[in-house]
């Protein structure tokens, strides 16, 4: 299986207020089409992590490989374009434009990457609407639809560009059980039928234990799962 992410040897620190040495020599491969969790105790470095991953976080020591090219130390622009095209993002919230449609929602970034027409576009993000049965949601505002629906809304968007990895911070973090479960057999089906690369952080023992490979951190090191 080839690497779709590879991590070699990230260190962070944030500086203020005091300096504290948050990542410690995080080194991991994602292989393509796994469903990867990462866990651990409040504080031990997993959202960090996760967004440093994500390239959203440039602030650190080490090397970071997206499908084997090395991207860390690319300009701010390359990466946003990098993650428009490759990373799909989940968070514990759902951050939908809510005076916008649903559709509307889902078309965003595939309408910021610029390679399609409107049309094909519009066509692509109600087929993630239907792979998620929530095509009759389509034309509501998304300040009308449930806690629920606005997190399968928000897996939509991130699965509009076909991204190679998704990945999530909390994703189920604010939802009932039932809808928990329903996120989780959404991100199974995605690695089962599409080959979806997955990386979820989770304070959730029985989601985490589902997925393919645990990886548990403390004190900012994984120290189980490598
Ligand atoms: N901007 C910041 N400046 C200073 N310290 C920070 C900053 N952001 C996070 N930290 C500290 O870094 C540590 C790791 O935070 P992080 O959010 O990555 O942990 P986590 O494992 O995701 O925790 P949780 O499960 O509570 O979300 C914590 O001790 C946190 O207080």
């Amino acid at each position: 299986m080839s690497a779709v992410l590879e991590a070699r040897n990230i260190d962070k620190f944030f500086r203020k207020p005091v300096e504290y040495h948050v990542l410690k020599d995080i080194s991991f491969v994602l292989p393509e089409g796994q469903f990867t969790s990462i866990i651990g105790k409040s504080g031990s470095g997993k959202s960090t992590l996760l967004y440093i991953l994500s390239t959203m976080d440039t602030d650190y020591e080490g090397s970071l490989y997206l499908k084997g090219d090395l991207i860390t130390g690319s300009s701010y622009k390359h990466l946003a374009s990098l993650r428009n095209e490759y990373i799909g993002f989940v968070f514990q919230f759902h951050y939908l434009l809510l005076e916008f449609t649903v559709l509307d929602n889902v078309m965003l970034p595939a309408l910021k990457l610029g390679v399609k027409s409107v049309e094909e576009i519009r066509y692509d993000a109600m087929e993630k609407l239907r792979m998620l049965h929530i095509d009759k949601l389509a034309l509501k505002r998304a300040s009308r639809i449930s806690g629920g629906e606005k997190q399968r809304v928000a897996i939509a968007r991130a699965l509009i560009n076909n991204p190679a990895i998704l990945m999530g911070d909390e994703p189920t973090g604010n939802l009932d059980s039932y809808n928990s479960e329903n996120v989780f057999q959404i991100f199974k089906q995605l690695r089962e039928e599409e080959g979806l690369s997955l990386l979820v952080v989770t304070h959730d023992q029985d989601f985490a234990h589902r997925t393919d490979r645990i990886l548990e951190m403390e004190d900012g090191r994984i120290i189980n799962g490598n």
